[in-house]
């Protein structure tokens, strides 16, 4: 209770952090998700080609320290140069910056066991060491649900809107829900909501079905008075490009359209 207390004093205390003073980074986008595996990785990544398409410098901050899939899904293994000055993100093949725990460990199959204040504290130095030049859209990775990470990214990174990824089978309601409140109480725009895995369209008959029921997201939207921005089938070419590290070679950026009209 005590801890939930903090949390809610915690929107009139200041504890924002500076960038890195060579850093240029305009606007903030955080993606966020109820629980894992629902396609949050995907949809930052996707957001940030498809920024990144229309002639963006786009940026991914992965804040999921201990599930970080980022640099898997560009395919992008190259350590983060650093000099006296700061450290410098890691570039995809078209040019996005990625800055990711899995780039600074010694192999890509090392876990993360650090517990949560050792996580935020790695978050934000993402965003104090790490000299970001001339970004124009950065996506944040987030981790799921409401903990300590989401928290310190709140708290410390200026957001400036909140992207909420969701699927059919999950408890979207009360995801939502939580979503908005957190949104609240830190006080940043809920820009809208992406429902992922939303249907299969079957390549022989383009017959649609619904693998996972029916979807309630936009009742669930039009209650918050929020926007439905995308919804994303399931694909297998999807889950091929991502592990193949090709990600920016995926059409499927053109359905994250809508969404990226919205951020111009
Ligand atoms: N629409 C889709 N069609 C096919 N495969 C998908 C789709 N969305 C996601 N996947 C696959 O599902 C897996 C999980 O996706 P992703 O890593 O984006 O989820 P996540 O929500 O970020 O998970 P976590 O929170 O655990 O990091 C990946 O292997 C991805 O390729």
């Amino acid at each position: 209770m005590s801890d939930l207390c903090d949390q809610n004093s915690s929107s009139s205390t200041d504890f924002s952090v500076q960038p890195h003073e060579l850093s240029n980074v305009k606007k903030v986008i955080a993606v966020v998700s109820g629980k894992g595996g629902v396609g949050k990785s995907l949809v930052t990544s996707l957001l940030a080609v498809v920024m990144s398409r229309k002639g963006y410098h786009a940026a991914v901050l992965d804040a999921d320290v201990t599930g970080p899939s980022i640099p898997k899904v560009f395919g992008v293994k190259e350590t983060p140069a650093s000099d006296g000055t700061g450290l410098y993100p890691s570039k995809s093949k078209t040019g996005i910056d990625i800055m990711s725990m899995n780039l600074l460990l010694p192999g890509d199959t090392e876990p993360v066991i650090w517990r949560g204040p050792i996580i935020s504290g790695a978050v934000k130095q993402f965003w104090t060491d790490v000299i970001w030049t001339d970004v124009d859209f950065m996506f944040v990775d987030m981790p799921p649900g409401t903990g300590d990470v989401p928290l310190t990214v709140f708290q410390s990174i200026p957001v400036d809107g909140i992207i909420v990824v969701t699927s059919p089978q999950e408890l979207v309601s009360m995801i939502v829900s939580k979503a908005v409140k957190m949104a609240e109480i830190m006080n940043v725009p809920i820009i809208g909501l992406v429902e992922n895995m939303s249907y299969f369209k079957c390549p022989d008959n383009d017959k649609v079905y619904k693998i996972f029921g029916d979807s309630h997201i936009d009742e669930i939207a039009q209650q918050h008075n929020l926007k439905v921005l995308a919804k994303l089938p399931i694909d297998p070419a999807i889950a091929d490009a991502c592990d193949r590290g090709l990600i920016e070679e995926l059409d499927a950026a053109a359905w994250l359209e809508p969404v990226a009209q919205i951020l111009e």
